[in-house]
C-alpha cells in the first residue's frame, strides 16, 4: 500500500458558503472513526473503543494487520529523505472493517480488499432494496456496480458507512449529495473500461451497417436471405460523437482509422483528436452524421436527450448507437423511427428499465424492431475492464480507509498529505465538516499546543475536509483532541488514524 503523491503541506481552505451542516454526527462506536491504542501505549478509555468484531463466515481468511506491528516502518522513498521512515496509517485493527461487495465485483478487488485483513462479503448480484438496507447497516465500505441504487433512503439505513466504491465508470445509481453531507466518500473508475465500449461501438457500426443482427437471426431460423440493398461500408461514412470524453475520444481514433469521418457535440470546447471536427449544436450533429452515438453522463440535461425531435432531425436510413444510459433515449419514439424505416437500424445497450440481474425477464418496444442489435448492458464488460476497475477502486478505498485520502472522489473535497513520519504517537486527524467560516478557527485552537507538521483543507459544496499530522502526542492527548473535534457542532466525520 502506498501514498499518493503528495499535496502541499499548507493549509488552503478555500471560500465557503455558509450552510448549516445537515447530518452531524459523531460515530463513537464506529470504528472506521474512533479511535483506539497506538502501539506500546494503552488503550484510550474516554470513548468507547471498538468492539472487535467476530469474523463473519464470508469474511477473509487472511490474518488481520495489527496496528503498529508488520505495516509499520517500511522505507519509502521520496518523502522525507533517504533516511527518514514513513509510517504505514492503518485506522485502527482492520479486521474489523467490514466490506459489502455487491454485482460481482471482479476477484482482484476481494483479493486487495482481503490482503487488507477486511472482512470482506461478496454477492454475484444486486440486492432487492430492502435486503440492502439491512445488509447495509453495518458495513463500513460498500462496492456496487450499476445495478444498485444507493439512495437517500438506503444511505440512511447505512449506520457506519464511509466509503462507497462503484466499480464502473457511472456514479447516477448513488445519491451522491446526501453520501457527502453524511461524510461518506464515492470513488469510480473513470475510464478502465472506455476502451471496451468503445471497441464495442466499432463493432456495431459495421453490423449495423450491414444488417447483420437480422441476417444472424434469420440464419438462425434457417432462413437463406443474401442481400445487398442499404447495406453499406463504413468507410467514408461520418460519424457522430455525442459527449467527446473518455469514450467519445477513444471512439473518435479508433473510427477515423476505419476511414470515417468524425464529428462530434459537447457542452464543452474540446481538442478535436485527429482530424475530427466539434460542430456547435446537437441539431447539427444529427443533420450530417450517418451514425449516431451516445457517450454523455446520465445528468437532468442529458435526460429524453433523444426523442421525436432529435430523431427527425436525423438523416433518413441513418443509425442510432447508446451505450451510454437508458434515460438518454425516448424509447417509444425510437422504436417508431425504425418501425418507420426513418431511422435505418440501432444499437442499444442501456435501458431506463434494466432487469437487476442475469436471468431476470427483459422487456422493451425495441424487441422486434428491424435491424436492431440489443445487449445487456455489456459496454464496460472485458476481462481487462474488470480486472482493470477492481484494482483501480480497491486502492482508492484503502487510501481512503487507512489514509484518509480523498484524491479521486466523485462527491467530496480532494485532500491528500504526505506521508507522515515513522514515530511514536503521531497521529492523522481527518475531519469531514460542514462548510461554513470559522471552522479552521475552532480547529487551530484546539490543536494550538500540539505540534501540527502539517495541514490541508479542502471544500466542495456544503461539506470540507481537514486532514492534519500531529506528532508527540500522548494516548490521553489523542482522545482529548478526538473528542474535542468530535464534539464541534460542525462536525460531520471525524477520525484518527495511527
Ligand atoms: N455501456 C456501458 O457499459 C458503459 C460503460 C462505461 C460508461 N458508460 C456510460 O458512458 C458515459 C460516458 O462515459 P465517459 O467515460 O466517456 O464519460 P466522460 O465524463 O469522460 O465524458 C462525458 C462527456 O459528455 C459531455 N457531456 C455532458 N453532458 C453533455 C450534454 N448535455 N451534451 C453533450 N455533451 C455532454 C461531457 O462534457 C464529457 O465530455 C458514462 O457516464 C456512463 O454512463 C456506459
Ligand atoms: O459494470 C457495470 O455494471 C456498469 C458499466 C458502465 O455502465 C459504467 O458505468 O462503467
Amino acid at each position: 500500500m502506498s501514498f499518493a503523491p503528495s499535496s502541499p503541506p499548507s493549509v488552503s481552505q478555500q471560500q465557503r458558503a455558509p450552510t448549516t451542516p445537515s447530518t452531524a454526527r459523531v460515530m463513537p462506536t464506529n470504528v472506521m472513526n474512533t479511535p483506539t491504542a497506538p502501539q506500546g501505549t494503552s488503550a484510550p478509555s474516554t470513548t468507547g473503543a471498538a468492539a472487535p468484531a467476530a469474523p463473519s463466515t464470508t469474511s477473509s481468511a487472511n490474518a488481520p494487520n495489527t496496528p503498529g506491528t508488520e505495516i509499520r516502518g517500511r522505507e519509502r522513498q521520496g518523502s522525507f529523505g533517504g533516511s527518514t521512515r514513513a509510517k504505514v496509517l492503518k485506522p485502527f485493527n482492520t479486521a474489523n472493517i467490514k466490506i459489502l461487495l455487491l454485482e460481482n465485483v471482479n476477484e482482484t478487488a476481494v483479493r486487495a480488499l482481503r490482503d487488507q485483513g477486511y472482512q470482506v462479503e461478496t454477492h454475484a448480484k444486486a440486492l432487492a432494496e430492502d435486503v440492502l438496507i439491512e445488509k447495509i447497516k453495518d458495513v463500513h465500505c460498500v462496492g456496487i456496480r450499476s445495478k444498485t441504487k444507493l439512495t437517500k433512503k438506503v444511505l440512511d439505513a447505512a449506520e457506519k458507512l464511509g466509503v462507497i466504491g462503484c466499480f464502473c465508470i457511472g456514479t447516477n445509481q448513488v445519491d451522491l449529495e446526501h453520501a457527502a453531507s453524511k461524510g461518506i466518500a464515492v470513488f469510480n473508475s473513470p475510464f478502465s473500461n472506455s476502451r471496451s465500449v468503445a471497441e464495442l461501438v466499432i463493432a456495431e457500426i459495421v453490423l449495423l451497417s450491414r444488417q447483420l443482427g437480422d441476417r444472424n437471426n434469420e440464419m438462425h431460423q434457417g432462413i437463406w436471405s443474401k442481400v445487398s440493398a442499404n447495406c453499406y461500408e463504413i468507410r467514408g461514412k461520418t460519424l457522430g460523437i455525442v459527449g467527446y470524453g473518455h469514450i467519445g475520444s477513444q471512439l473518435s481514433v479508433l473510427a477515423e482509422s476505419m476511414g470515417m469521418r468524425v464529428y462530434f457535440h459537447d457542452v464543452v470546447p474540446l481538442m478535436p483528436l485527429g482530424t475530427s471536427k466539434q460542430v456547435g449544436s446537437l441539431d447539427e450533429l444529427l443533420e450530417i452524421s450517418d451514425f449516431v452515438t451516445l457517450h454523455v453522463p446520465e445528468t437532468e440535461d442529458t435526460k429524453n436527450m433523444i426523442g421525436e425531435h432529435e430523431l427527425n432531425k436525423m438523416k433518413q436510413g441513418s443509425f442510432l448507437i447508446n451505450a451510454s444510459r437508458g434515460t438518454v433515449v425516448q424509447i417509444s419514439a425510437l422504436a417508431k423511427a425504425l418501425r418507420s424505416g426513418h431511422i435505418g437500424g440501432a444499437a442499444v445497450d442501456v435501458f431506463p428499465k434494466e432487469p437487476a440481474a442475469n436471468g431476470k425477464f427483459f422487456e422493451s418496444e425495441l424487441i422486434g424492431c428491424p435491424n436492431t442489435l440489443l445487449t445487456p448492458h455489456i459496454g464496460g464488460s472485458t476481462e481487462e475492464a474488470q480486472s482493470m476497475i477492481g484494482v483501480e477502486v480497491s486502492q482508492a478505498l484503502i487510501k481512503f480507509i487507512n489514509n484518509g485520502t480523498s484524491i479521486g472522489a466523485v462527491n467530496f473535497p480532494e485532500v491528500d498529505l504526505r506521508a507522515i513520519r515513522d514515530e511514536e504517537n503521531s497521529i492523522r486527524l481527518c475531519y469531514t465538516h460542514a462548510n461554513v467560516p470559522g471552522v479552521l478557527l475552532r480547529i487551530t485552537n484546539i490543536l494550538a499546543d500540539h505540534n501540527v507538521d502539517k495541514q490541508f483543507s479542502d471544500s466542495k459544496g456544503k461539506i470540507a475536509y481537514l486532514m492534519a499530522d500531529i506528532s508527540d502526542v500522548t494516548p490521553e492527548q489523542i482522545q482529548d483532541i478526538y473528542r474535542r473535534v468530535s464534539e464541534t457542532p460542525t462536525n460531520i466525520v471525524t477520525r484518527v488514524l495511527y
